[in-house]
């Protein structure tokens, strides 16, 4: 993988990580072979072990989901070892999710795999606003800076404004997407970067209340935990 040559530092890029023709078997299968939630937005699917952030360890109440056969050749394979958790998201065209981080103690390294029609995902930090085209079938990680310091999120919209080289402004029309999110549980479960705005370690070492904690994070945590609570977590309050 490549470093992407801009802000955030840490966002890895691989583009065409599979061909059109496996990335429409892929299609395929989730729009007629998944059994998906039925509420409108954003929806997920989830495959491996099942977080619980109450312990902060795996939640031994929710058995382990194998993964399904056409998840395996759609791992990561520089990693040593298959993630602990995989998310399936769907986002009808104009859905999006919140900006966020991803819960920094129980998680180490993230990827992102984008499937159907792109997106212009938004890195978010302080003032700094960053867009990256997540073009279907590319691969990202986020680590360094970008896993933990910048946060990151799609826009509720219809339309994108892309910047082609040479070409100019342009809109761009969103259709479905599907990403597929792999997740490794961090060893020992707690984050050593010390920052107090996104931290979820570093706040609660720091003594900050559970509900005072980052938003993000939190958020985060409550839709990654099953789902549920997703409308008023990712979805909700999304401008
Ligand atoms: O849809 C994506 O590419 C990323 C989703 C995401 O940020 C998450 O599930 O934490
Ligand atoms: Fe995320």
């Amino acid at each position: 993988m490549q470093e992407l040559p801009i802000q955030p530092r840490g966002l890895l890029w691989q583009t065409d990580f599979i061909t059109p023709a496996h990335e429409a078997t892929l299609l395929q299968i989730f729009r007629h072979d998944l059994q998906w939630p039925t509420r409108p937005g954003r929806i997920s699917l989830h495959y491996g072990y099942t977080f619980d952030y109450k312990t902060f360890n795996i939640d031994p109440a929710i058995p382990y989901r194998p993964f399904p056969d056409w998840l395996i050749p759609l791992l990561p394979a520089r990693e040593p070892r298959a993630p602990d958790q995989v998310c399936l998201q769907y986002y009808p065209p104009g859905a999006g999710i919140p900006p966020h981080v991803d819960a920094h103690g129980p998680y180490d390294q993230l990827y992102a795999l984008s499937l159907g029609a792109p997106v212009m995902m938004e890195f978010r930090r302080g003032d700094e606003r960053v867009e990256v085209d997540c073009e279907p079938r590319s691969l990202m990680c986020m680590s360094g800076d970008a896993r933990l310091f910048w946060t990151h999120g799609i826009k509720k919209r219809k339309t994108d404004v892309v910047d082609a080289e040479g070409e100019g402004a342009k809109v761009r029309v969103r259709g479905e997407r599907w990403s597929i999110t792999y997740r490794w549980l961090r060893e020992g479960g707690e984050c050593e970067c010390g920052d107090l705005r996104l931290c979820d370690t570093a706040q609660r070492r720091a003594g900050v209340e559970k509900e005072k904690r980052s938003v993000v994070a939190l958020r985060e945590a409550a839709a990654a935990a099953g789902g549920g609570d997703e409308s008023k977590g990712k979805d909700g309050g999304e401008r």
